[in-house]
This record gives C-alpha cells, sequence and structure tokens, in this order.
C-alpha cells in the first residue's frame, strides 16, 4: 500500500519525518479520498498547491473546491468510469486526464492508486503536461514527416542491399507503374533484374555505396511495370546501426525521362541541321575523322563530293524562301537516298551540301554514285503547282590521294566544284593539283571582282549570228570576259555566278548593256551593215524591276535605236514573278527592242507560258545542237523546238554549232539561224569588226 512505512528504521518519529520529507519533496500529490460523487479529500500532500494551485485548506473536505469539479468537465465521467471498474475489480487504476487549475490553466495529469476501503482511495496524482505536449510534437513530427512520405513529388524509398524495398512511398509507386506502394514492394523483389536495364547499374550503385555511402545524381534506365523504360535519376545514402552495420539505403528518385530528351534534342540541334536534319558541318568533322582513320588502317578510299546546287539562290530569290525550304530538303532526302547508311550527307550551309563516302575500293564506285546523285538531283519536282528541275555541280577529293586533312579536303572539294561549274554545271570534278593555281578563293576573287569596273578590266567579245542559209551575219552576241590583271582573261562562268550571288551583277549588267549599245551605235556611225547586238540579261536584272527604265536610258544615253538591241534571258525568268517579268518585257518589246529566250529547251517548265510570252527567239540550247548528229533524241527536241517556235512566229537559232554535219542538221530541221564556234568564236571587237566587213 502506498503509504504503509518501511519495516526499518523502527523509530515511529523517524519514520514520520522521513515521511514527511518524501511527501514534501514529491513531485505530485499524493491524496486519500472517499468515494463519493466529490472525491471529497480526507488527506493531501504538500504537492497540492503545485499541481492545482489550490492549498490543502481549500481542497480537504471540500471546503472550496471538491477534486471532482477540478478535475477538466470532458473528463470527469472517463475519471469515474474507469476508477469505479478498478474498485470494483479490486485492482490498480492507472489513468491520464485533464485538470483545471485554479488560475484557470489546464494541465494533463497522470493518477495511480487503489481502493483502501470500499469507500476510500488512496494515490497519487503528478503533472505530466510536458511529457504530454513531447508526445505531442513527436506525434505532430511523425505526421509530418509521413505526409511529405506520403505526398512527395519525388519518390522516396528505403532498400536493402539484397531483399527488395522496405518502404516506397506512393509517388514512386506511381512512377515506376504499380497501383500502390504495397504493391510495388511484393512485386519487385530482385531489383538488380526487375528494375534496371542494365542490371549491372544496380551494382554499381552498390558499389558506390559502399565505398562512399552516398550516390548523387545516378542516372539509369529503369522499366516501368508495363515495360516502358524511363530515365530516372537516384540520391541516396546508407544508413548504419551505431555499431556500424549497414540496415539500409534510404533515397529519392526523380523522373527525368523528359530531361534526357530535351538533352538528346539539344545534342541533336548541335550536330544537326535544323531545316534538313542532315549532320551539319560539326558532325561532319567527326565522322570524316573516323572515315580517314578507317581508310588509312585498311588502305581504301574516303570520298568528300562538295556540292552546289545551280541557280538555287534564283530560285530562292524569286520564288521564296518556303519553296527554298523545300528544295533543300527534297535535295537532303534525295542524295540520303543515293548513298549507303554507312555515308554521310552533310548540310554544309546555304544550298551546299557535303557528300563523304566511306571506305571506297577505287574510283569507279564513287564515279558511279556521283553519277546517281547528278540524276536524282535533276528529277523535276513541283511548287506551286508548276514543275521545275535543278541541277547541282559536285567537287570530288580522295583521302588520301588528295589532302590528309579535313580542312584541305573540304577546300579542295570546293575547288573542284567550282570547275565543274564553270565548265557548265550539272556535273562533276574530281580535284586536280592544277586547280590550285585557279582562281578559287572567292572572297580574294569577290574583292578583286568589285575594282573590275572602276579599273576598266571588263571587256566585251562578240560572237556573229548567221542566217544558216545565206551566210549573212544578222546578229552578234556581246559575251563579257574579265581581263584581270591577277588571272588574266577570266571567262563569265567564273565570275558571273559569284557576280549573280552577290548582286555585282547588277553594275556589271549595265556596264555590259552601256558598252554593247555604245559600241553597235559607233559601229553603224563607221558605216559598219547595222545588225542587231545580243545582251545577256541576268535574272536579277530583271528581278530588280528597273530594266525598263535602264535600257530606255542607255538607249537614249548612247543614241542606238531600239530595233539594234536584243535581250537574252534565260528560262529561269519564267520561274519568277511571272506577270512582273511579262509586264516589262511586254513594255521593252512595245519600245521595240527585241527579246530571245536563251538555253531553251534545258530548265524549267516554260512550254506552258511560252504562247504568251513576249518573246521574238527561241535559242536552242547547245547542249541538244551538240548530240544532234549522235542522239535521236537531241534531233528530235530540235525538230520540236523549230516547228514550235515557227507556230508561234518566232526566230529559231541554234547555238553551239561546231561542225559542219550539226549546221546540216540544223538547217534539214528548218532552223535557219545560227551561232557558234564552226562560224566563229567570240572574238575581240576588231576581229568582229572584219568579220562584219566580208
Ligand atoms: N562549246 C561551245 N561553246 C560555244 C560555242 N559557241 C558559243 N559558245 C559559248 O557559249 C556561251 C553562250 O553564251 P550563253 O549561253 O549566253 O552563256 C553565257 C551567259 O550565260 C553568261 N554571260 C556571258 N556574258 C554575259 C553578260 O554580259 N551578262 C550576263 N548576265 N551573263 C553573261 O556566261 C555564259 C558563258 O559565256 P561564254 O563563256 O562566253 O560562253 C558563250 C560562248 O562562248 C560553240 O560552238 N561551242
Amino acid at each position: 500500500m502506498l503509504l504503509s512505512m518501511p519495516s526499518t528504521p523502527a523509530d515511529p518519529a523517524l519514520q514520520a519525518r522521513m515521511l514527511g520529507t518524501l511527501l514534501a519533496n514529491l513531485e505530485g500529490m499524493v491524496y486519500r479520498c472517499r468515494l463519493d460523487e466529490h472525491w471529497t479529500m480526507e488527506f493531501v500532500s504538500e504537492g497540492c498547491l503545485a499541481l492545482t494551485g489550490y492549498r490543502e485548506e481549500d481542497i480537504l473536505f471540500n471546503s472550496r473546491i471538491s477534486y471532482d469539479q477540478i478535475t477538466h468537465p470532458d473528463d470527469r465521467r472517463h475519471v469515474r468510469t474507469t476508477i469505479l471498474e478498478a474498485v470494483a475489480r479490486n485492482c490498480r487504476f492507472d489513468i491520464e486526464y485533464r485538470i483545471v487549475r485554479a488560475d484557470g490553466s489546464i494541465r494533463w495529469v497522470w493518477e495511480r492508486g487503489t481502493n483502501i476501503t470500499r469507500d476510500v482511495l488512496e494515490g497519487f496524482i503528478q503533472d505530466i503536461t510536458e511529457r504530454k505536449q513531447a508526445d505531442e510534437a513527436l506525434r505532430e513530427a511523425e505526421r509530418r514527416y509521413r505526409s511529405i512520405f506520403e505526398n512527395a513529388i519525388e519518390g522516396i524509398y528505403q532498400s536493402t542491399p539484397n531483399d527488395g524495398y522496405l518502404a516506397v512511398n506512393p509517388a514512386l509507386a506511381r512512377m515506376y507503374g504499380y497501383a500502390s506502394p504495397q504493391e510495388m514492394i511484393a512485386v519487385l523483389r530482385d531489383i538488380d533484374h526487375q528494375l534496371y536495364v542494365d542490371p549491372h547499374r544496380r551494382a554499381e550503385f552498390v558499389r558506390l555505396m559502399e565505398q562512399d555511402n552516398v550516390v548523387t545524381n545516378f542516372e539509369s534506365r529503369i522499366y516501368r511495370r508495363n515495360g516502358e523504360i524511363i530515365w530516372i535519376s537516384e540520391n541516396a545514402r546508407a544508413v548504419h546501426d551505431s555499431s556500424g552495420k549497414l540496415l539500409f539505403f534510404e533515397g529519392t528518385v526523380e523522373a527525368i525521362t523528359e530531361r534526357k530528351l530535351h538533352e538528346a534534342e539539344i545534342r541533336f540541334q548541335a550536330t544537326h541541321d535544323a531545316l534538313t536534319g542532315l549532320p551539319n558541318r560539326t558532325l561532319l568533322y567527326d565522322r570524316m575523322q573516323q572515315a580517314m582513320l578507317h581508310s588509312q588502317r585498311y588502305g581504301n578510299l574516303t570520298a568528300i563530293a562538295f556540292l552546289d546546287l545551280d541557280q538555287f539562290k534564283f530560285i530562292n530569290d524569286s520564288l521564296g524562301h518556303q519553296v527554298g525550304d523545300e528544295l533543300l530538303k527534297i535535295t537532303a532526302q534525295r542524295l540520303k537516298s543515293c548513298l549507303r547508311e554507312s555515308d554521310t550527307v552533310a548540310r554544309q550551309g546555304g544550298d551546299e551540301f557535303v557528300l563523304l563516302l566511306t571506305s571506297q575500293p577505287n574510283e569507279e564506285s564513287i564515279t558511279q554514285t556521283m553519277q546517281r546523285v547528278l540524276h536524282e538531283v535533276a528529277q523535276p519536282w513541283t511548287a506551286n503547282d508548276l514543275e521545275f528541275r535543278i541541277t547541282c555541280s559536285v567537287g570530288i577529293t580522295l583521302y588520301p590521294n588528295d589532302g590528309r586533312d579535313a580542312e584541305t579536303l573540304l577546300k579542295h572539294a570546293d575547288s573542284a566544284m567550282y570547275k565543274a561549274k564553270e565548265l557548265g554545271r550539272n556535273m562533276f570534278q574530281y580535284y586536280s593539283a592544277e586547280m590550285n593555281s585557279t582562281v578559287t578563293d572567292r572572297l580574294e576573287l569577290l574583292n578583286r571582282l568589285r575594282q573590275a569596273i572602276p579599273n576598266d578590266e571588263l571587256v566585251l567579245h562578240y560572237q556573229p549570228k548567221l542566217n544558216l542559209a545565206s551566210g549573212e551575219i544578222i546578229g552578234v552576241e556581246a559575251l563579257i570576259r574579265w581581263n584581270s590583271p591577277h588571272s588574266g582573261l577570266v571567262s563569265p562562268g567564273a565570275f558571273i555566278p559569284l557576280a549573280e550571288e552577290t548582286g555585282l551583277i547588277i553594275p556589271i549588267g549595265e556596264w555590259v548593256l552601256q558598252t554593247a549599245c555604245r559600241r553597235n551605235r559607233a559601229w553603224q556611225d563607221a558605216g559598219y551593215p547595222p545588225v542587231v547586238i545580243s545582251v545577256n540579261l541576268s535574272p536579277r536584272q530583271l528581278a530588280r524591276g528597273d530594266i525598263v527604265q535602264q535600257v530606255e536610258r542607255v538607249l537614249a544615253e548612247t543614241g542606238l535605236d531600239a530595233q539594234w538591241l536584243e535581250l537574252e534571258i534565260t528560262e529561269s525568268v519564267m520561274a519568277t514573278d511571272v506577270e512582273k517579268s511579262f509586264a516589262m518585257l511586254t513594255e521593252l518589246r512595245a519600245m521595240g527592242v527585241r527579246i530571245s529566250l536563251d538555253d531553251f529547251g534545258t530548265g524549267y517548265s516554260s512550254l506552258s507560258y511560252l504562247k504568251r510570252f513576249p518573246v521574238d527567239t527561241l535559242k536552242i540550247d547547245q547542249s541538244f545542237v551538240r548530240d544532234i548528229a549522235i542522239d535521236g533524241n537531241s534531233a528530235a527536241i530540235v525538230r520540236a523546238i523549230v516547228s514550235l517556235g515557227h507556230n508561234l512566229n518566232l526566230n529559231v537559232l541554234a547555238e553551239g554549232i561546231e561542225t559542219a554535219e550539226q549546221s546540216a542538221l540544223l538547217r534539214q530541221n528548218g532552223c535557219n539561224e545560227g551561232q557558234g564556234y564552226l562560224i566563229s568564236r567570240p572574238v575581240p571587237e576588231q576581229d568582229f569588226l572584219k568579220l562584219l566587213n566580208r
């Protein structure tokens, strides 16, 4: 019993004193009370004041307040029931409840007691408010941590090195495709094989844990429950007990598939061309290095083909960038279709592509591929309901023959490509050492070309046009030459394309028009028989829109009558703003200027326009003339053009006549005007005037 005395010491006074000391120093209150409706106190120890805020005399025999009143109203019933039940069973009771202290504050107490008789209880009551608060704080903290665990967006887990997961949160279960954490823990027993796509990843994870006790940003590919593969990143640490034994790993998981895709996308963008999806220059260099190493080891050839679309700039400027972009995409596809998977088609920028052919046994195989490339690129394509054809010029270098590094090989391929352009486009050229001596540095060329007009370096050569039947000179074509102090007499193929690309053709074109008209007027003034002089007009001169005014001004300045001027335009002009071109050409014809359609039959699908086109003469392209004697198709085309021209009341002139046989065949096929080396090459003015005088 609580108040029963120890058997020693025997002195009752000593015992009473000890008891008094004990009771006075006890934190809490010892009591004796009646088992009545007030819990009437018969004895309370000194701790009463500290516990309840009431003095002993306030409580004893309910003199001021009863203990039942001190008990928190909400807990009174619970307290009474518990005590009565214990009494009924004659056993000790142990109960926690709240009291209301004298100052109104509420405190938690713990009471432990027993009944001495049927009516009297004895026991001890202690303030446990602080412990209760600590418990509550602990529970709150636990609740908080659980809430974080349950509601985190990141996956959280505890796992053992060998036995799967101890705990996972719902986010991780969701991320891995399981209905609940429980299901995931139950199903995923063999993490190495069931989870990681590469089973060695888990071994690596465990190894890092053993080594560092922590892993950060550990990225792996894992299987979701449905077999789908995703990327995750883990941060984890090892948890040990006090003896240092490993208990488990605990970590967080982030799904990073999107980030990985994004990174891959960025990597792709850094190495590929956005428009065509082809490898860009960076990746090309990389592949070239590999290909060269491979050739070195196996003793075969690597070919680098530099490819430039002929007249692309013109299409881009005249039909718009959208059509230009479309053409580049089509070309990219076509080029890829000609090559093996192991080869590379890269876009170098603009309309330039580079083909890298690896492990080539000999030149013949490269030539075959290049023939396929020319053929494929030249296939017709459609834009704005019109059918087009575009050709390309290609320069080829071989490793190891033509260069030992990527830079040199590309530079030489570029030179060879310009040679192909110079030789008439739509062809490929293998690089040869002499090409180095030709003008290949375009920038340097451009700078020098800019100076050509002010330095008076441009000259015109003249090529007569004949009536094939009578042999009479009926006209002359003015053809530009550049008398460069640096490179000698440069033919137009070597600088006109560059002038067209850079816009320099505008001042050059105006110079040609001025000079041709002035010279023609001077010949007439000198008494030579009058001839029509033809001047080539670049599509860009026409696209500028002021050609009518320019021609008017030049004719006025030089005093040449309009009937003695002919403007040669190429079919490609028709692909530009057709209505505008029609209007300008119509105006020029109304002034009396003649219009001739150059290179007829080679390029754009112009037949549909031809009927409406304000033109006087069709010039049959020299490629047909060249083959007329050997190729039935060319002869048929020439016949068709001649009869088409005549039906439309047009003059038809054949250019590039080199042999008497060609001339005869042309005459037989109804073509009675011609021009070509057979009659005369383009010659300086004085030589031409001698011909005119004959
Ligand atoms: N194989 C062969 N070739 C022959 C024969 N007869 C003439 N040719 C060449 O064929 C070209 C005909 O000129 P094009 O088709 O207008 O082609 C011209 C023209 O498109 C352009 N061009 C020349 N001068 C000018 C100019 O003043 N302005 C513009 N915009 N372009 C020009 O440069 C191109 C090339 O001019 P050229 O080198 O002078 O080359 C000339 C001429 O020398 C022949 O029997 N056989």
